[in-house]
């Protein structure tokens, strides 16, 4: 088995920091980039499904809102409105590159019950011999507790499950896991690789890095363990440079990779 650069279906998941502007706006330059690079990708034969957060932070926006809600009624409006907004540039975008895309939009509990797993892999499945781009999001409006404890991270490893991923990337506001929050302590060193996630690495990992995100790194921890477990390793990019899935299927060692592939051969590392 090869590695990681070989990998043919990707999950990618994009935060709502890598999306959006402190003020809640779309950052038009970093959306556009993000999908030259995955038609790109797309282009040289991988299968891509995007998860991507920014619903609510979209909504923000466009409501004129000056801040992200507190309230759980207010930042489901907010995703309904920022959903369509969101789709609205994304299909354009990948449009200008002669790829299709579909919305689905999940709850966490669908990997629970047999029967809307199995409708889920199969749309999935149909879908990318289609050749369409799934772009998955929480459905904010049937399911509140993901917005009120905030993590598309976790939608991200299920969704990887579903799909029947090779890889999971999830593109953060950061370059990867630190041995501590490099917001707080300019010292921190990046960590490039962890074989699993132990209680000493859950220790190195603090809340969230801007207000516009909000699972933190706990959340993209607990989105590795899931994707281990489920026998797929996950990489930690920064968002803000989504070329560097490029250098990752170059086989250089870029970001932070949990796990290796499945029967251990593998890991770029
Ligand atoms: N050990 C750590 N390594 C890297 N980032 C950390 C660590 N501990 C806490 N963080 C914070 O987690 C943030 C990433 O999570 P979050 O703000 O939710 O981003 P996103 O919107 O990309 O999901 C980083 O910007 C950083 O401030
Ligand atoms: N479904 C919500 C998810 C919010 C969320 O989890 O954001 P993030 O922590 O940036 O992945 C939205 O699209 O705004």
């Amino acid at each position: 088995m090869s590695g990681l650069k070989d990998s043919k279906r990707i999950v990618v998941k994009v935060g709502t920091s890598s999306l959006t502007y402190p003020n809640g706006a779309l950052s038009i330059r970093r959306i556009e980039l993000l999908v030259k690079v995955l038609a790109d990708l797309k282009n040289s034969g991988k299968e891509i499904v995007l998860v991507s957060s920014g619903a609510i932070g979209v909504g923000v926006g466009e409501l004129g809102l000056r801040e992200r809600p507190s309230d759980t009624p207010t930042k489901q409006a907010c995703a309904a409105v920022g959903q369509c907004e969101l789709m609205y540039i994304y299909d354009k975008l990948f449009a200008e590159h002669r790829h299709k895309v579909a919305q689905v939009l999940l709850t966490q509990d669908t990997i629970k019950d047999d029967y809307r797993k199995t409708n889920v892999t199969n749309t999935f499945e149909r879908l990318l011999e289609l050749g369409v781009v799934p772009i998955v999001n929480e459905n904010d409006t049937v399911s509140v507790e993901e917005i009120e404890f905030g993590d598309n991270d976790t939608l991200s490893a299920i969704v990887g499950k579903l799909c029947n991923t090779q890889l999971l990337v999830i593109l953060s506001d950061i370059d990867g896991l630190y041995d501590k929050d490099p917001h707080r302590y300019p010292d921190a060193k990046m960590i490039p690789y962890v074989p699993s996630v132990t209680q000493e690495i859950r220790e190195l990992a603090g809340g969230r890095g801007s207000s516009l995100g909000t699972g933190g790194m706990v959340t993209k921890l607990n989105a590795a363990e899931l994707a281990n477990g489920y026998g797929f390793p996950m990489v930690i990019l920064n968002g803000q440079k989504p070329e560097a899935l490029y250098d990752l299927f170059d086989g250089k060692t870029v970001g932070t990779q949990f796990g290796s592939l499945q029967n251990g051969t593998g890991s770029d590392q």
